[in-house]
């Protein structure tokens, strides 16, 4: 038997998608086996998350990360030399004592989330399996619909649109690689669209296009007509998602609409956005209102929670407590699953979970800024999601995690289902 046993965590400053540093942890145990993983880090975040350590001063722009590599290098890596690998609960656990605040302000959200993701690493390799196999044991999993973005905007491309990204999903898809493939047509025939229009500034941080609007209808209509250039059938086989991300422009119960000059309270966003809904085949929308407008999101999941995805990212911060809370209030119908919100892979599973047990749609999702670490891709498909978020195509941080699932499917052969239309709560339901 080789010895599991943890025998030094590692931490050191890499870099990320957008030219920050961010942490890298590394396991070494007893048996020399190793298991590495990197923390992303978020433009657009939750008040409620987890936080990161990040060193002040004109150091990378007050960003650097010394102080979360030196947490793990030292306390981290002392408190944990001599456990097992075994038990991921009760390692999380011990990290989580050993920081001591709500937060994570002391190891710091980054150190911890590193941390825990390396560990399952450890342990994946220990085992010689993958790590959505070492997640998911002997129960059959799906391949997860993926929501992928075309045009980005809000808090990763300067605001140009007040949205935060407009994506597809291809739920009529017979598989994963089928769902990639309709969606790479989407995006290039976008790119072209764009080009043509004169309106394509670039490439937002998540690997959509940045585009020049003058108004977010504009960009759903470029959308439905990338679909249909694509040769493809909105609503029947491409559906549309949305990430609102209305925390960034929102507060108080205002929302001001930069780009088309509006300036909105709570029933104005319902409204608007309930126009969007009747007028575009759009399956999913991601924080409609602000994190501090919990019976905006309650008035917008009963009017419309029956035919479209409600999902909650900055308002739950992948929390199984909040989860809980939002069930009970019916305030959403899916839960954004992010590792690093949460601070440990436990703590992400059960918020998970928690969603599942209340029928809720469930989505793991990367953040704005990332690295070639392909961990979600794995957690999507061991944790059986349903569904993934990574960002897009110009991007190989992104490509990284979707082209991961492209070899997990493969490896599975005719076992490999996909979830399509059942990782939505509300088609599920019918
Ligand atoms: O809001 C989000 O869902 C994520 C990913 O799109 O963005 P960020 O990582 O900046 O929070
Ligand atoms: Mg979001």
């Amino acid at each position: 038997m080789s010895d599991n046993r943890i025998e030094q965590v590692r931490g050191r400053r890499v870099w990320d998608s957008r030219g920050r540093p961010t942490v890298e942890a590394e396991v070494r145990l007893r048996s020399g086996v190793r298991g590495r993983a990197i923390a992303p880090a978020g433009a657009s975040t939750g008040t409620g998350e987890a936080l990161d350590l990040r060193d002040g001063g004109t150091r990378f722009a007050g960003m650097d990360v010394g102080r979360a590599c030196a947490a793990i290098n030292e306390e981290i890596s002392t408190a944990l030399a001599g456990w097992d690998i075994a038990d991921q609960q009760a390692l999380d656990d011990r990290l989580i004592a050993l920081d001591g605040t709500r937060e994570r302000s002391r190891l710091g959200g980054n150190a911890m989330v590193a941390t825990s993701m390396a560990l399952l690493h450890a342990r994946a390799a220990a085992h010689d399996r993958p790590l959505w196999r070492e997640l998911a044991g002997e129960r059959k999993v799906r391949m997860p619909l993926p929501e992928i973005q075309i045009f980005g905007g809000g808090a990763h491309a300067a605001r140009r649109v007040d949205v935060q990204d407009f994506m597809i999903m291809c739920p009529a898809a017979r598989s994963f690689t089928q769902a990639l493939e309709w969606t790479a047509e989407v995006y290039l025939a976008a790119g072209a669209l764009l080009k043509k229009a004169g309106t394509l500034q670039g490439v937002a941080d998540e690997g959509g296009y940045w585009p020049a609007f003058s108004s977010n209808e504009q960009a759903l209509d470029t959308l439905m007509q990338a679909i249909l250039d694509a040769g493809l059938r909105p609503g029947e086989e491409v559906g549309i998602s949305l990430d609102i991300a209305a925390s960034e422009f929102g507060r108080n119960g205002r929302y001001e609409l930069a780009l088309e000059g509006r300036s909105l309270d709570s029933d104005g966003m319902i409204e608007m956005l309930g126009g969007w809904l009747e007028r575009y085949p759009i399956l999913s929308i991601e924080d409609p209102l602000a994190e501090d407008d919990p019976s905006g999101f309650r008035r917008f999941c009963e009017a419309h929670g029956a035919r479209c995805q409600v999902i909650g990212d900055d308002f739950l911060v992948t929390n199984a407590g909040r989860v809980r809370a939002a069930a009970e209030a019916g305030s959403v119908n899916a839960v954004l699953v992010k590792p690093n919100q949460a601070g440990t892979l436990s703590e992400a599973h059960a918020a998970l979970v928690t969603g599942k047990a209340a029928g809720f749609g469930t989505i793991v999702s990367a953040r704005s800024g990332e690295t070639e670490d392909v961990t979600i891709a794995h957690l999507a498909v061991g944790w059986n999601a349903g569904q993934l978020k990574v960002g897009s195509f110009s991007r190989s941080e992104r490509m990284a995690k979707w082209n991961e699932v492209l070899r997990i499917e493969e490896s599975l052969g005719s076992e490999a289902g996909f979830w399509g239309w059942d990782a939505l709560p509300f088609r599920r339901a019918r």
